[in-house]
């Protein structure tokens, strides 16, 4: 059964306590039942306001940590842009999940958008294909993050988004026009997001109210980040009070 919870916290800095609790709490449960902790990771504002306090937690063991990315833009791997430079800087460097566990794009397939989602996918099938038995990866957690225009991992409102749908059976696929730049990405479709068994969103700042309100209180699915609805798992959203303040949902 799918449950959603709504949080909102005064500051980001006490956001970001509270994720940190509610992600080490996660990662020891799902260790001590499955030996591993299988995350994904996404950029934009996500990895520093996770990273601020999780960083410092002692009570991880992130060596069971398995990491992907719910999103990558295709850059190299050292660029401003990359999803994978901003974790390292702002977790990767600071912790101590090993260098194997962490899931990168090929550097090597960045001119080709088709060919770096397949070869992503492939690892995911490395990783999952042993792991469940479900049709899709099942993730223990999914961190998103979400854009003033709705959007979601690298699923963005309007043409882009429709041919990713329509790609429903994939683990990863492909943007080449993103209207955010960089234009070339690859990212977990809806169904990959929705068979996950914990999604927290994290969302802050004055900018994203008006959005926030037509995701959660109207349920609009021309905002992607709507379209996420774990089919059997848990939706939590990490907000602050400036992003929820037009929120009815929270005041019921
Ligand atoms: O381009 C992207 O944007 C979204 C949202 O970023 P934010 O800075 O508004 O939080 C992000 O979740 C995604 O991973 C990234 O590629």
């Amino acid at each position: 059964m799918s449950t959603t919870e709504i949080c909102s916290y005064p500051t980001v800095q006490e956001l970001s306590k509270a994720l940190a609790d509610y992600v080490a709490n996660l990662s020891r449960e799902t260790v001590s039942a499955r030996n591993r902790f299988t995350v994904g990771l996404s950029g934009g504002s996500l990895p520093r306001i996770l990273a601020a306090e999780l960083k410092h937690r002692t009570d991880i063991d992130w060596d069971k940590w398995i990491v992907f990315f719910c999103d990558e833009r295709l850059t190299p791997l050292d660029s401003e842009d990359s999803n994978y430079k901003l974790a390292k800087e702002e977790l990767f460097d600071h912790v101590s999940i090993p260098e194997s566990n962490i899931y990168t794009i090929d550097e090597s397939l960045i001119a080709d958008a088709e060919e770096a989602a397949n070869d992503y996918q492939d690892k995911l099938i490395s990783v999952f294909a042993a792991m469940n038995t479900a049709k899709f990866p099942v993730f223990d957690l999914l961190l998103l993050g979400m854009g003033p225009d709705g959007h979601t991992c690298s699923l963005f409102p309007g043409d882009a988004y429709a041919e990713v749908l329509n790609e429903s059976l994939a683990w990863v696929t492909f943007v080449e026009n993103s209207p955010k730049p960089p234009p070339r990405r690859i990212t977990f479709p809806p169904t990959v997001l929705n068979h996950a068994h914990n999604v927290a969103f994290v969302v802050t700042g004055e900018g994203k109210k008006v959005v926030l309100n037509k995701v959660i209180d109207l349920h609009d699915t021309t905002y992607p980040a709507a379209m996420v609805k774990p089919i059997n798992g848990k939706l939590v959203w990490f907000l602050d009070d400036a992003a929820s303040a037009n929120l009815v949902a929270l005041k019921k």
